[in-house]
């Protein structure tokens, strides 16, 4: 309700300035870039704003704008700087420990080592761009077990340096040329007929390299080329936590005969507000069949669609048990190069081989009773964080119909996990 002072009762007009870009969707959505700033004219809503900027109006994130003058956050101030932290990030993959893990994942490994295998006809005299190469083992197996005539191998980080020399030691040098730097900045002398890249992280989307993989694809790959994985795809499954539960909340009941139970919402607050990554997930711990919820073509998706990722389920609870929370994981596939050709998947979820992402656990605040017959159905959205643009929060939503009588008939629960920030 606007005051009859010259401003609003929400502090209208306001400048504003942009800490991050935001290209919106929809028409009555106003795109911007970071530090631009804008008019706010009324704040309908805590989430989204209408405001204007170069004589263009629309709604806006709210968590997207400062007030200008307005006391700069301790996190802004760094991550104007650094949006995508990857000083550290980068950083982390110049070291090996992050290499050894990956490249111990026999599943990961073996299915990139399968899809080069079994295309390995086709990869004959072909332009292949390994984006984020790490070590170099996709480019490794492309040289050892097909004949492409170049493969770009690109690694910004410093371990590139070592990558050179992996090629030399292994012969490849003919077929594998080394590029040290950011994708996003590199130049190569030619389209590439494949797009080969080991992008997914924690939850499918955590890291958020995929953005690096999209943008190469609209920079690099000739019409009609090939995307390496072709298709990726979340799922998820209401799950029982049994162990974990009694580790983090039921311990405090009498540790030592002792009553410590005050400090269960304190554990709760502490262990479940964040998602836990490297879950290993027993089948037997899956209520009802996983389904996935988001599924990401590589030829169409595009970078703005990762703002905001959303997908509905409805689950039939297949045994009694208690609903802990939800597991999620991926698969991801790739096509042949051959039509008709078999399609390769690598599945992290809990009926294939353990990976090294494991599975993600959401935890709910308090675990439900439910029996054979009800029904789980919601949305999850994952919601890019506008400032730390490797981070997201997964926001859950859940409601319970009970198949029994005695339960009050349906229980609604919503929950969001910030992954990290
Ligand atoms: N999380 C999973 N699965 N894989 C992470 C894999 C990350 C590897 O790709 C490199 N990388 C990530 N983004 C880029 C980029 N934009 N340009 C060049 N190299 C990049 C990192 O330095 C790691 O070596």
């Amino acid at each position: 309700m606007q005051s009859d002072k010259e401003g609003g009762d929400d502090g209208c007009p306001e400048e504003c300035i942009a800490l991050s870009d935001f290209t919106g969707s929809g028409s009555d959505q106003l795109a911007f870039t970071s530090k631009d700033k804008l008019l706010v004219h009324a704040k309908p809503s805590s989430d989204w704003w209408w405001a204007e900027l170069h004589g263009v109006i629309g709604y806006v994130p709210a968590s997207y704008l400062r007030p200008v003058g307005a006391a700069k956050e301790r996190d802004e101030e760094t991550c104007l700087e650094d949006p995508w932290q990857d000083e550290e990030y980068f950083a982390s993959y110049g070291t090996l420990r992050l290499h050894l893990e990956m490249l111990s994942d026999k599943s990961r490994t073996e299915a990139y080592r399968q899809v080069i295998f079994t295309n390995s006809a086709s990869l004959r005299n072909k332009v292949v761009m390994d984006l984020g190469c790490g070590t170099g083992i996709i480019s490794l197996f492309c040289a050892q077990l097909s004949q492409p005539s170049v493969v770009y191998a690109v690694e910004a980080s410093s371990i590139a340096e070592y990558t050179r020399q992996l090629v030399k030691q292994n012969d490849c040098e003919e077929v594998v040329t080394v590029l040290q730097g950011r994708a996003e900045e590199t130049e190569l002398p030619v389209q590439v007929d494949v797009l080969v890249s080991e992008w997914m992280g924690n939850c499918l989307l955590f890291e958020f390299m995929v953005e690096s993989v999209l943008l190469a694809r609209d920079r690099w790959l000739r019409k009609g080329g090939v995307m390496w994985p072709s298709s990726a795809a979340l799922a998820l499954v209401p799950c029982q936590a049994e162990s974990y539960y009694a580790e983090k909340i039921a311990f405090w009941e009498q540790p030592y005969g002792l009553d410590f139970t005050p400090l269960q919402p304190l554990a709760q607050k502490e262990f479940f507000t964040k998602p836990k990554f490297s879950h290993l997930i027993d089948p037997s711990d899956c209520l009802s069949a996983p389904c996935d919820i988001i599924t990401m073509d590589m030829y169409t998706l595009q970078v703005e669609d990762l703002e905001e990722m959303k997908g509905q389920f409805h689950f039939c609870v297949e045994r009694s048990g208690v609903f802990h929370g939800f597991t999620a994981w991926f698969t991801a596939h790739f096509e042949s190069l051959e039509t008709e050709g078999a399609t390769v998947e690598l599945n992290t979820g809990p009926n294939s081989e353990p990976t090294h992402w494991k599975q993600t656990l959401f935890m709910l605040d308090r675990p439900v009773r439910v029996y054979e017959g009800d029904s789980i159905s919601g949305s999850i959205v994952l919601h890019r964080n506008p400032i730390w643009r490797r981070h997201m929060t997964v926001t859950l939503q859940w409601n319970i119909n009970s198949s029994k009588e005695e339960t009050d008939n349906c229980q609604v629960g919503t929950k969001s996990f910030p992954m990290w920030r």
